[in-house]
């Protein structure tokens, strides 16, 4: 039996412990009409593939916060085995949001906004952001912070990405791709303010073939690295990084690895400039302006 939502039998056994789910499962969301009576999957056509199905998924599902795509909730969830038995389903939804690609990979369709939000290292992005979040709703994702959580979580990649850093270098893009699909996954927001990422092309090459988001808008704090260094070397957040040795490999990475990336989605006209040598205050006016439109646009 299913123990998730009632009414719904199945053969397969679900997990002892709830929320404790060995990777790779394929779970399948159906509308209850779609029922199958046996797990011929050629049969199925409407359903939501999760690579992995986390504690929060459940809870929503339990409460029916989930929008199921007109089904009503009327669903249920049937753990039918390994990836490979989906290989003809071109995509698959969750709801109109989240969708997943025959590989598991997570997209996002249009519902989701995104926007990245770059400069130089001390540039005031996280500082701004906050300010962000407070008026307009956003969810701020800082690639560095769920990095940084990373190395704190005893992850297998702790030590490499620990070294990275360290040396002000850029993380595989798999590494970081895949924080930012979990992040936004399990947030229950569908507006993302993501912070210093993409860094580099094939970051943002990376970022797009897999989860098929365009940004949209770019926005790029422009600040002296004079004023940068200074607020750096002022940061005091204990962060191995923010000495004078690494500030200066930063910010060498930032202009010849970071800008292209800004001038890419410049000649897109999707950057929003902003002067961020000002004061915080200053700097947020100019922003507010900018997301204050981008709603009105929108
Ligand atoms: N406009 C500003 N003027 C002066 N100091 C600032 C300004 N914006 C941010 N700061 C300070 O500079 C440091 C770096 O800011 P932060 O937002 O962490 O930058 P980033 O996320 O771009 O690395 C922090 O100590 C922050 O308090
Ligand atoms: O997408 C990212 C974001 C961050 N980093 C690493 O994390 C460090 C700190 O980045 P963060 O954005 O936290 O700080 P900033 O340099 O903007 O102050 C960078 O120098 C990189 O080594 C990375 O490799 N990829």
């Amino acid at each position: 039996m299913c123990p998730v939502l009632p009414s719904v039998a199945v053969n397969v056994p679900w997990p002892t412990r709830p929320g404790v789910i060995s990777f790779p499962s394929i779970f399948l969301l159906l509308p209850h009409s779609l029922q199958p009576q046996t797990h011929n999957t050629s049969q199925i056509r409407n359903f939501v593939l999760v690579h992995s199905i986390t504690r929060r998924i459940i809870v929503q599902l339990r409460q029916k916060r989930v929008d199921t795509n007109g089904y009503c909730g009327r669903c249920c969830i049937i753990r039918v085995g390994l990836r490979q038995s989906f290989h003809h389903v071109p995509s698959v939804i969750w709801g109109s949001e989240w969708c997943l690609d025959a590989n598991g990979s997570l997209s996002i369709e249009k519902k989701v906004k995104v926007v990245f939000v770059l400069g130089g290292p001390g540039s005031g992005k996280g500082t701004q952001c906050a300010n962000i979040v407070e008026h307009f709703g956003y969810t701020h994702l800082s690639a560095g912070d769920l990095l940084r959580a990373e190395i704190k979580s005893g992850s297998e990649n702790g030590t490499m990405i620990q070294n990275m850093i360290t040396e002000g270098k850029i993380v595989p893009s798999e590494v970081t791709i895949k924080l930012l699909q979990r992040a936004m996954l399990e947030s229950e927001n569908d507006k993302f303010l993501i912070d210093g990422f993409p860094r580099n092309e094939e970051n943002r090459a990376a970022f797009e073939r897999v989860t098929k988001i365009v940004p949209e808008f770019v926005l790029f704090f422009d600040c002296a690295e004079e004023e940068m260094e200074l607020r750096l070397l002022n940061r005091n957040q204990g962060r191995v990084d923010d000495n004078i040795e690494t500030i200066r490999k930063r910010f060498k990475v930032f202009v010849e690895s970071s800008l292209p990336v800004i001038e890419y989605y410049s000649s897109r006209g999707k950057v929003r400039k902003i002067d961020a040598g000002r004061s915080v205050e200053e700097v947020f006016e100019a922003v507010k302006s900018i997301f204050s439109s981008a709603t009105v646009v929108a």
